[in-house]
């Protein structure tokens, strides 16, 4: 039986200030450093070992996993950084602030554009400023690969093969991994493992800096779940 770890970024700097942020790659604020650190603590207290490392190309869920090892002294895990484990693309929503977004589109527009399954944000343009397409960590993918605004179906299209290339045969070899993240990769990785349909996805949050817990057998059905603290 292996366990699977998920922790969502500790609160960021856009978290704090309410903006949609995607893949804009802001830091952790304080709290989120704090966040961070005491996800590790708790993972100590569970006596955790782990054997590989999971976590997005993005500062603030690299930074979260580092504090979070550091601190239950597994810094020196293997880890693996990848664009599949980003947050959601937010598309031209990225940046603005939600609360305003709102007050000028409708609260029920903008509950629609945060978790609809299926329902794109208003999108970017390859030429438009903030388009990840012209930043360097993404120059090896077929720019095509490389999205304009995502919804959590295309989020959860993209997660998955990595999931199954390489997360699921380290679970399935028994080891213990742990992914640091984001809310709607994470969130598309909690609805395939534990089959949640398209609409009760829509009621999933992560917490920010909340290690989950799974034990995992040997099929990688969920056997158990635990969110620590
Ligand atoms: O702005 C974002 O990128 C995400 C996570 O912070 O927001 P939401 O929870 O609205 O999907």
């Amino acid at each position: 039986m292996a366990k699977l770890v998920f922790i969502r970024h500790g609160q960021s700097e856009w978290n704090l200030s309410n903006q949609f942020t995607g893949w804009v790659d802001v830091d952790l604020s304080e709290e989120g450093v704090k966040q961070a650190k005491n996800a590790g603590k708790l993972l100590k207290a569970e006596g955790i070992e782990f054997d590989q490392a999971y976590t997005s190309v993005l500062t603030r869920a690299i930074k979260t996993l580092h504090y979070a090892l550091e601190e239950c002294g597994q810094l020196w895990i293997p880890e693996t950084k990848t664009w599949r484990l980003n947050e959601r693309h937010y598309g031209a929503l990225q940046g603005l602030n939600k609360a305003e977004t709102a007050e000028k589109y409708g609260d029920e527009q903008v509950h629609i554009w945060r978790r609809s399954y299926d329902t794109l944000p208003p999108l970017l343009k390859e030429t438009d400023e903030g388009s990840a397409a012209k930043d360097r960590r993404y120059s090896h993918l077929d720019p095509r690969a490389v999205p304009g605004g995502e919804n959590l179906k295309v989020t959860l299209e993209r997660v998955i093969p990595f999931w199954e290339d390489q997360i699921a045969p380290d679970l399935i070899d028994g080891k213990n991994v742990i992914i640091a993240a984001h809310g709607n990769s994470l969130r598309a990785l909690t609805k395939y493992i534990e089959d949640i349909s398209d609409d009760d996805i829509m009621n999933l949050e992560m917490a920010t800096g909340q290690p989950v817990v799974y034990d995992l057998d040997e099929h990688l059905n969920v056997k158990s779940k635990n969110k620590l603290g």
